[in-house]
């Protein structure tokens, strides 16, 4: 006898499966004094949830933001396996991973680097709705703005008429308009002044928690980290040494340079005993 599916099947198994899963992927680049090739992710595996935090932390060098352009296809893809959406970005075209790009947003670093200087607010939001219409169309861009706290006053500025603190809360709007399944946010806040920082912080986690997607966040900050994630993946000159929820992680680190990172930040043990 053939039992039935519940007719919501799909989206339950859909629900359950990664958003992205990373299976040793190795990436490489070529040093540009030098010209010696070396792995900048060595073997990485990881997964990341529907509505899950998971954080990349390490010092800087240690291959986060390589890791993370490459699981997204945003850069080189280097040998291993990547499922974003439960597809294989090796085995896609360029179309369907065109289709797929509006599913992964990246928040960067520098906000105002990320946003184009000839373009208001305004024209820059019509612009993504002109490109994806049905998928923008759930919100106004008043509301949108409201979501991250900025007044509709900031559609006519410009990007230099902007604050550090008000632009990435406008590329973080952006991000949030395509209703992505996955947010990558690369040192997001390092940037910015530190009174903003925590706004900016609590706006991602709400943003996560409004719209349900997952959070993928590079940091070298544990304290950032510990406030916002649900797990984290310690890196050390492109491999992972230590995986596992914050909590357990911070609190009892198993590798001698967690302890390290954990030593240079005393505040993070402290929040993750919290
Ligand atoms: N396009 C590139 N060509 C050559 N080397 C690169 C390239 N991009 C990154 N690297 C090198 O690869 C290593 C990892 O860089 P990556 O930016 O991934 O590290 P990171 O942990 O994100 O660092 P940071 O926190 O400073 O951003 C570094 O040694 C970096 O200099």
């Amino acid at each position: 006898m053939e039992t039935e599916l519940p007719a919501d099947a799909p989206r339950l198994a859909a629900a359950s499966s990664p958003v992205l899963k990373v299976s040793n992927l190795v990436v490489e680049h070529r040093n540009r004094s030098t010209g010696e090739v070396f792995r900048a992710v060595d073997d990485v595996s990881l997964c990341v949830h529907a509505g899950e935090s998971v954080a990349i932390v390490g010092e800087s060098g240690s291959g986060k933001t390589t890791l993370a352009m490459a699981a997204t296809g945003l850069g080189p893809r280097g040998e291993g396996d990547i499922q974003l959406l439960g597809r294989s970005l090796g085995k896609i075209g360029r179309k369907e991973l065109r289709a797929l790009r509006p599913e992964v947003q990246v928040v960067f670093q520098d906000p105002h680097g990320s946003l184009d200087p000839r373009q208001s607010v305004r024209s820059g939001l019509h612009e993504l709705r002109a490109l994806q219409r049905e998928r923008t169309s759930w919100t106004s861009d008043e509301d949108l703005l409201e979501q991250v706290r900025l007044g509709e006053e900031i559609l006519d500025r410009y990007p230099h008429q902007l604050s550090g603190g008000q632009a990435q809360r406008v590329c973080i709007a952006r991000a949030l308009l395509m209703r992505p399944r996955l947010i990558v946010a690369d040192e997001p806040t390092s940037g910015l002044d530190v009174s903003v920082q925590a706004d900016v912080l609590k706006l991602l986690k709400e943003a996560r928690a409004t719209t349900g997607s997952a959070l993928l966040l590079i940091s070298h900050d544990l304290a950032v980290v510990s406030s916002v994630c649900d797990a984290v993946h310690v890196m050390y000159r492109g491999r992972v040494v230590e995986s596992g929820p914050c909590k357990t992680v911070f609190k009892d680190p198993q590798n001698d340079y967690t302890r390290e990172l954990l030593a240079a930040m005393p505040g993070a043990r402290w929040r993750a005993r919290r």
